[in-house]
């Protein structure tokens, strides 16, 4: 059963210039579903329609079958989105800023502290809880933006390229925590850059470019359509990538 269904949806932040052409996408409950396009393809216009950033149009997004538009058909979901940008309080300590965003997400008062102890263990960051933010490594501060999503041990992650820039040792464990949330029954859209990691940890995958889904469907099925790269004798989801979207220069 698909907790989210998305159906035709459209989007540009202004008129002229359409950014989601009728997007269609089903994610089934517990997936680890990968979203990949170049830069600028949508994908993170598409996560914040999702999380409510943006104004959600009628009648196009479903999550557990009911209209996410408005806050009133809104279903109770605990959902969380971890942006590409550092998205805490440079000058608050870790704990400080687990605390406020605790806070702000709603956690009861008598829950916060281990909230902050579980999201803090899942992230390895138990030895930092007194380092200022803005003092972190990237690696850390990576963390840190995932520890602050999952304060409200959400059922819908959302994760808009969680590893860029980081140290090996960072993404490993970021790559780690993510496949055991995937376990324990957490759906998550994954976006990234990196080939590898969405072959590694997601089991369905959609292609976008240019604001559509060229591709959508299980990770076995996407393999087994690409086709063989120079480089490796077997088939990768990056050749496929390559052959899908246009091959423009981005950065
Ligand atoms: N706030 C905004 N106002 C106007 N245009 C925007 C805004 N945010 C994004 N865009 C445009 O919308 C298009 C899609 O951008 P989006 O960030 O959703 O793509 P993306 O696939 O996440 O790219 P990246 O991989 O670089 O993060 C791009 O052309 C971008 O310039």
């Amino acid at each position: 059963m698909s907790v989210i269904s998305v159906r035709q949806l459209a989007f540009g932040y202004s008129s002229a210039t359409p950014v989601l052409k009728g997007i269609d996408l089903e994610v089934p409950e517990g997936s680890v579903f990968g979203l990949l396009g170049p830069n600028g393809a949508g994908k993170t216009t598409f996560l914040s329609i999702l999380a409510g950033l943006i104004p959600c149009p009628p009648d196009r997004v479903f999550i557990d079958g009911r209209d996410w538009s408005t806050p009133a058909s809104r279903p109770a979901v605990r959902l969380a989105l971890v942006p590409q940008e550092y998205a805490f309080y440079h000058p608050l300590t870790v704990r400080e800023n687990l605390a406020f965003f605790a806070g702000v997400q709603g956690v009861p008062k008598a829950q916060i502290e281990s909230r902050i102890q579980s999201a803090v263990a899942r992230t390895g960051l138990g030895e930092r809880l007194g380092s200022r933010a803005g003092k972190l490594s990237g690696g850390l501060k990576r963390r840190l933006n995932l520890a602050i999503g999952l304060l409200n041990q959400p059922r819908l992650l959302l994760l808009d390229e969680p590893t860029v820039g980081i140290d090996p040792h960072s993404r490993h464990f970021i790559l780690e925590t993510i496949r055991q949330l995937g376990r324990e029954g957490t759906t998550i859209i994954y976006t990234s850059h990196y080939m590898e990691e969405v072959e590694e940890l997601c089991d369905r995958v959609a292609i976008m470019d240019h604001g559509q889904i060229l591709r959508n469907g299980p990770l076995t099925e996407l393999l087994a359509e690409a086709p063989p790269t120079p480089r490796r004798r077997e088939s990768s989801l990056e050749a496929l990538f390559l052959e899908l979207t246009t091959r423009e220069l981005r950065d």
